[in-house]
């Protein structure tokens, strides 16, 4: 193995994995920390994915020792951090934290932070993340339901995350390439800083901040900074030249579309989905907690309905403020993930095997309750949204793991159209 990365969420994991697929590596995604006799089938890169994003600190912090410990026993030559690439964390963490721990873990002194994701809009400039034109704390991401992100500053947001020293790789250092940037670790490392936000503005930045980043024990970011760590080992003669070609084949059954994402574009697919008529089931916390509404009947509705189904619980902000005040933040979110994850389970049972999730918290309780222990990666559907086929499951599963702000408005019937 050489890579070895530990991801916050598993459709953060499947982002990844896509993009380490794309640049030649053989990638293996593990859904939770792999058991001692996880099959990693000759894996360049295995990515781990968790679901520590939004768990108290100290469980995110453990987790991630899991699951490094999996990975540097395994032989990993290099480990990455995956976040996602709109910072979601709140002033406890998990990021800085976990950036932290795998650290000290493993005895390294320096490490870069770098969610920049240009393909999907995100850049990093003097230390500011941007999604699109709007700064983080101005986006849709300012009414996250559980990460509400109101700064932009990640140097701020890592001070606040951690005790370590924080200082920034600004881009007209990046701009100098792959020496420059290396010489700014130099310097940061003789000066004791630890974490070293660096600006990313495009996909090539990235590839000079990767190939500066070949000496580097840990690596943390978004998908982005993946995009040159492959090329690097291929510079050292330890990976083929080769591209991976992905042989898809999704199984046959019904499928749906589940979303508990209620980012801008997950909504912007629903109702670009309703408008075409897509038959839809809303989902309403209140009603779940309320027992007004339970799975089975969503899953009698679906297996009732002709085409591919969509169960959502997607909601405006306002809506999703409504809900958390009569039922607490954690709970509407806990209720809306276990209702989705039982309905997903009980489609399975009756024969569906293709699934389309949306949003990162709810694919890890969908996953988890079909029992998937870990995934293949296929072709791209949009950038950081692949398909993937399950290994080691019952029966084998189309899963479609859609980050909650990724994806075109058409995004859903373009996913579908790619298996038909
Ligand atoms: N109507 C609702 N009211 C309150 N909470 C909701 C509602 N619908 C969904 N949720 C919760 O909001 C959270 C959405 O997080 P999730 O990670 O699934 O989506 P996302 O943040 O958009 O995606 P990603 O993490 O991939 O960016 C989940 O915990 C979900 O259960
Ligand atoms: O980086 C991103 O934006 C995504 O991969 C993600 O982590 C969403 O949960």
């Amino acid at each position: 193995m050489l890579l070895g990365a530990i991801a916050d969420d598993l459709t953060g994991a499947t982002d990844l994995a896509l993009m380490l697929s794309r640049e030649g590596m053989r990638t293996v995604l593990a859904v939770g920390v792999p058991p001692d006799d996880f099959e990693y089938q000759g894996a360049d890169a295995v990515v781990v994915a968790l679901k520590s994003r939004t768990s108290p600190a100290a469980e995110a912090v453990t987790l991630s020792l899991r699951a490094l410990a999996c990975l540097t026993g395994s032989g990993a030559r290099q480990v990455m951090f995956k976040y996602c690439s709109t910072f979601d964390s709140t002033p406890e963490g998990n990021i800085g934290p976990v950036a932290e721990a795998l650290l000290e873990a493993l005895k390294t002194d320096i490490t870069i932070v770098c969610p920049a994701f240009p393909a999907n809009g995100r850049t990093v400039y003097q230390g500011h993340l941007f999604v699109g034109d709007q700064l983080l704390s101005e986006s849709p991401m300012k009414d996250h339901p559980l990460t509400p992100m109101t700064d932009s500053s990640l140097v701020r947001l890592m001070h606040a995350q951690t005790r370590l020293p924080v200082g920034l790789v600004d881009r007209k250092t990046v701009a100098g390439g792959p020496a420059a940037v290396r010489d700014a670790f130099e310097r940061a490392r003789g000066q004791g800083t630890k974490l070293l936000v660096v600006d990313a503005i495009s996909d090539d930045d990235l590839r000079v901040i990767g190939e500066a980043a070949a000496g580097l024990r840990l690596v943390t970011g978004g998908s982005g900074i993946a995009i040159g760590l492959p090329e690097n080992f291929r510079r050292a003669g330890l990976l083929g030249v080769s591209r991976i070609t992905s042989r898809f084949a999704a199984p046959p059954g019904r499928a749906v579309t589940l979303a508990g994402s209620c980012s801008r574009a997950t909504r912007d697919q629903i109702a670009t989905a309703l408008a075409a008529g897509t038959p839809a089931f809303r989902v309403d916390p209140v009603a779940i907690a309320e027992t007004r509404l339970s799975p089975g009947q969503v899953v009698e509705w679906a297996v009732a309905t002709e085409g591919v189904p969509l169960i959502y619980s997607s909601a405006e902000p306002q809506a999703v403020r409504d809900a958390q005040q009569r039922l607490g933040r954690d709970r509407a979110g806990e209720i809306v993930e276990h209702f989705l994850a039982d309905a997903a389970a009980g489609l399975l049972d009756r024969g569906f095997s293709r699934f389309l999730v949306a949003g990162g918290e709810t694919s890890g309780a969908v996953v988890g309750a079909l029992g998937v222990p870990a995934l293949l990666i296929g072709p791209e559907i949009d950038p950081g949204v692949p398909w993937t086929l399950s290994l080691g499951s019952e029966r084998p599963l189309a899963l479609a793991l859609k980050s909650g702000n990724f994806g075109g408005t058409g995004f859903f019937s373009k996913a579908w159209e790619m298996l038909s």
